[in-house]
């Protein structure tokens, strides 16, 4: 991370003759449109831009803008992050004191795992806040560059912990949620913060067999494209007015994503309806640079900022359409209406911030530190810990009862983890309770000791003082997994089993025969088949990423103070699932070289399926509201036409599927209501089943029952075909509620096949006009702009 940069912006403000936020009382623009309140918000941007010179403009393409002084507008930093909790690398955390501090939640990964909507907006309006917070005190900005939701489509992925999971659906409404939260009601006055959907589109590849993000093309069919990988995007721009998306490193179909016109034009604006002058697209960090090399698209350096200002790219992370349009425009390779549209689009984002307009009448602009790691957030940031983690086995031993003779045996990499249970683009968290800090704080003897040292180590010398700490203890906790050591940002996987001599040392201590949990860490799944089989291991979690609290999360859990009910968001392959298909095969049917991917299309044995969980209780379910066992086309098009639905894949299947839902059993626990949906209809190869609808319920006590309404939509009956094209077609569905499951709703669909949503189709013949024959060293990554030799540099 290049946190001199933040730094160096941080003095450039403080050292400035500007303030943070432009002057519209007594600054140079006082008069002007840019600082009428009653005019729209492109309005306003227009009178602004119309004063820019063209050097002035082509200035504010970077993401960190200069501003322009003679016109009183500071210099502005358009990245920020807040995966799950404000961070760097341009937000300033304190030393000490004030604003040295924010709230870290839990990973997406594990967070997805709560399936709970709820919880979602209310972690992002902490963020959002905590964002406004550090703002007001000139240390972040108001855009940030979340969430990454590109589906978790291969375990391999270094960056999958950044998600919410593999599936489309659960992702499109997880980011609906979350984007309420970041950026408040669209008919609000104002805009808490700016969110960005990332990486768009076909991002899931880091660094694999040669392949890397930068350069890699991935071939992605129309089918699968509609299908898994842009329903969140869509969910984004379409249905929860996102302010900005971020254009990715790789190709798709062979075109750089920032300069395909079909991808930011065709589809984000058009297709999506994604037309508001309010919203803009960056570029992720000198993905301008990566459309000239090394995916050799445009024809040199001052092309491919062309291109990408031409296709739809708004700003450039970095400095690259700032260094290079001056002399696109002196060879007139782009014209100044389009930059215009995208300085536009920029401060017509910033108006609605309430970045121009006095602070007195703004409720965002008053909050301070105070806002900032409350108690509330700290327990928001618990529950969201406790609600993601899964439990995948128990023979019973869980929740441990202990007393005050109890000697607790807590073993392993992560048992004494700090910046660990964060994971990546984390800020500086209120506080880092590990497992061994949360034990330590029980009425027990805690007999602590790491083992198997750092991810790979498979040498035993750092065992040794295990085992007179296993002998001294009754049970046995064993926390460990992955961590950002093998799956991270630039890093994909090479295997998916267990690393270095952590299975040894489970089996070793597994057979001293004392009730045994092991806790899995770690964003990608692991192929924990070895604990699941092995009798004597009591019981396995899986602990994801889970944020400040999560030590006292996972043993709450272990406890029984708190009891678990997330479910898997990802499925566990076996670990030979990697030898099977190349990281790179972007399908997601089964073929001859690849056995479907996902719960959905995948033609093995999981270790353990998606949506996978256990409780402490047993749970059985019914559907309470069956209408009908058939319905015609027709007439679910006629209802859907007198809706007021604004598209016809968002009209509702009838009213929402009431699931009563009974704990049979005596502990209180959470239920997480999960959908379905089966049948042979549609294009073959069909899917196993997909999810539809979900909803946690809480706090079921023993004996007692809770209602579950689903919504289901036409959209979510419909299935893709081969052009992209979203079906309804005739035939016998069932609906399937859990995974094993414990209730079913069969009806069928008669009649004639209708189009929901006619997708639009790639333009033919797509091929750049880059060097060919380029033989010089890339090294890739923001900031690094290569010299290769071969091409006259
Ligand atoms: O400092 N860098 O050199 C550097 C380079 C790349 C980088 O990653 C990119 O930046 C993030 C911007 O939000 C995107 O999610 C990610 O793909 C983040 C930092």
């Amino acid at each position: 991370m290049p946190v001199n940069r933040g730094h160096l912006l941080t003095l450039l403000w403080a050292g400035s003759a500007y303030a943070l936020f432009p002057d519209c009382v007594n600054g140079p623009l006082k008069n002007n449109t840019l600082c009428n309140t009653s005019a729209s918000p492109a309005e306003r941007a227009r009178a602004l831009v119309s004063l820019y010179t063209l050097e002035e403009k082509i200035n504010a393409t970077g993401s960190t803008a200069p501003g322009v002084p003679r016109l009183g507008i500071p210099p502005y930093e358009w990245w920020s992050e807040g995966l799950h909790g404000i961070a760097g690398p341009f937000t300033n955390f304190s030393d000490e004191g004030d604003y040295s501090y924010s709230t870290s939640f839990p990973q997406p990964i594990l967070m997805g795992a709560a399936f709970d909507d709820e919880l979602i907006t209310a972690v992002a309006t902490v963020i959002s806040t905590e964002a406004r917070a550090f703002n007001n005190a000139n240390r972040t900005g108001l855009d940030f560059w979340t969430p990454n939701i590109n589906p978790f489509r291969d375990p391999r992925w270094g960056r999958g912990q950044e998600t919410p999971g593999e599936d489309p659906y659960h992702l499109s409404s997880y980011v609906h949620a979350l984007i309420k939260g970041l950026q408040g009601d669209a008919s609000d006055p104002y805009k808490r913060v700016v969110a960005t959907c990332k990486h768009f589109a076909g991002y899931d590849v880091e660094s694999w067999n040669g392949n890397l993000r930068y350069q890699f093309d991935a071939q992605i069919s129309q089918q699968d494209l509609v299908e898994y990988y842009l329903p969140p995007f869509q969910s984004c721009a379409r249905d929860s007015n996102v302010g900005a998306f971020m254009c990715s490193y790789n190709s798709v179909n062979g075109v750089p994503t920032c300069a395909d016109p079909y991808l930011l034009q065709t589809i984000l604006r058009e297709h999506w309806g994604w037309t508001n002058e309010e919203q803009w697209v960056t570029s992720d960090c000198d993905a301008v640079q990566n459309i000239f090399l090394p995916h050799q698209w445009s024809s040199s350096r001052e092309q491919a900022a062309a291109d990408a200002l031409i296709a739809g790219t708004d700003v450039n992370c970095g400095t690259y359409m700032p260094d290079h349009l001056p002399s696109a425009f002196a060879q007139g390779l782009v014209n100044e209406t389009v930059l215009d549209q995208a300085l536009v689009r920029q401060y017509s984002s910033l108006v609605r911030l309430g970045y121009f307009d006095a602070p007195e009448n703004q409720p965002y602009r008053q909050l301070g530190f105070e806002s900032v790691a409350t108690n509330a957030s700290q327990q928001l940031a618990y529950k969201a810990a406790v609600e993601g983690i899964v439990l995948l086995k128990n023979d019973g031993v869980l929740p441990l009862s202990l007393d005050s003779s109890t000697s607790l045996g807590l073993f392993g990499d992560w048992a004494n983890a700090t910046s660990d249970l964060l994971g990546n683009y984390a800020g500086i968290s209120t506080y880092l309770h590990s497992p061994l800090w949360a034990a330590q704080q029980l009425n027990v003897t805690v007999n602590y000791a790491q083992g198997p040292g750092g991810q790979g180590d498979p040498t035993t010398g750092s065992w040794l003082s295990i085992w007179p700490a296993a002998d001294a203890s009754d049970v046995i906790i064993y926390v460990g997994g992955i961590n950002n050591g093998v799956e991270a940002e630039g890093m994909d996987r090479g295997s998916i089993a267990w690393t270095g001599a952590q299975l040894d040392v489970i089996g070793q201590l597994a057979q001293q025969g004392k009730p045994m949990v092991v806790v899995q860490m770690g964003g990608g799944q692991i192929d924990s088949s070895p604990i699941a089989n092995n009798p004597n291991i009591s019981a396995l979690l899986w602990g994801g990423y889970p944020g400040q609290d999560g030590g006292v999360a996972i043993l709450d859990i272990i406890t029984g103070k708190a009891a678990p009910a997330g479910r898997l968001p990802t499925t566990q392959y076996p670990a030979s699932f990697i030898n099977e298909v190349p990281m790179t095969d972007m399908s997601l049917r089964p073929g001859r070289s690849n056995p479907g991917r996902t719960y959905k299309w995948y033609n093995g044995t999981a270790v353990f399926e998606f949506g996978t969980g256990l409780h402490y209780t047993n749970f059985t379910a019914s559907i309470k509201s069956n209408t009908s066992s058939s319905y015609a086309i027709s007439d679910l098009m006629t209802i859907c036409k007198d809706s007021n639905a604004k598209y016809p894949d968002l009209c509702s299947f009838g009213a929402p599927v009431q699931v009563e839902v009974t704990n049979t059993g005596k502990t209180t626990s959470d239920y997480v209501t999960l959908a379905y949906l089966a049948g042979n209809f549609g294009p073959a190869p069909h899917p196993k089943k997909s999810l539809v609808s979900y909803q946690r319920l809480f706090a079921i006590n023993g004996g007692s029952s809770d209602t579950a309404n689903l919504n289901l939509t036409l959209g979510s009956l419909a299935r893709v075909d081969e052009k992209g094209n979203k079906v309804l077609y005739p035939g016998d569905y069932s609906l399937l509620i859990d995974n094993k499951p414990l209730t079913m709703l069969n009806f069928t669909l008669t009649g004639d096949q209708v189009i929901l949503e006619n997708w639009p189709q790639p333009p033919t013949n797509r091929t750049g006009k880059g060097v060919s024959g380029f033989e010089g060293y890339f090294v890739g990554g923001y900031g690094s702009d290569q010299k290769p030799v071969s091409i006259g540099y």
